[in-house]
């Protein structure tokens, strides 16, 4: 059994729906949804994206390989009419896989822990909120101290849904 964590996230389209689909798909078809942080609003990472990101980070229990993962990651957000796009383009939902356990992985489409987590507080915020002691495998930090290093500006809050 491995422990996956997960960023799921979206800026276009009916933002919370989205959430709400990749969450259900994902303890569908990968695993038993353990923990989950807050949905967080973020300002847009990058320089291709127009409106702001929801966010929100899941801690899976899974079965499956990191490869098999990956492969139904692309199937969910294709169910999420996830279109082919630019890099930080907007998107309707993007699943990144940020940490399996402590595997590390470096090949060309998979690469674990993800290697931008410390650099984004979009991440480290939901990150920290869940699982704040848990140590970055090859940086050999917590959570709550590598967004305390962390240098990006970006804005993050906690989202109040409309209804
Ligand atoms: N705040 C925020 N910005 C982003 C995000 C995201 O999930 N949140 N995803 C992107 C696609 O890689 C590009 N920029």
């Amino acid at each position: 059994m491995g422990k996956l964590v997960v960023i799921i996230g979206g800026n276009i389209g009916d933002r919370l729906m989205y959430m709400r689909k990749a969450s259900q798909l994902l303890e569908n078809r990968i695993g038993k949804v353990k923990a989950t942080s807050s949905i967080y609003e973020t300002a847009a990472w990058g320089g291709n994206s127009e409106g702001d990101y929801l966010n929100q980070v899941l801690l899976i229990e899974s079965e499956d390989s990191a490869s098999v993962i990956l492969e139904k990651i692309w199937e969910i957000e294709a169910l999420c009419d996830r279109k082919r796009d630019t890099k930080w383009g907007n998107r309707t939902m993007d699943i990144d896989i940020l940490y399996f356990g402590n595997e590390v992985i470096d090949t060309p489409n998979l690469q674990i822990p993800h290697p931008q987590i410390a650099n984004r507080k979009f991440v480290l915020e939901p990150l920290s909120e869940i699982m704040p002691d848990f140590i970055h495998p090859v940086l050999k930090k917590t959570q709550t101290e590598l967004l305390a290093k962390c240098k990006d500006q970006s804005w993050v809050k906690k989202y109040k849904s409309p209804e």
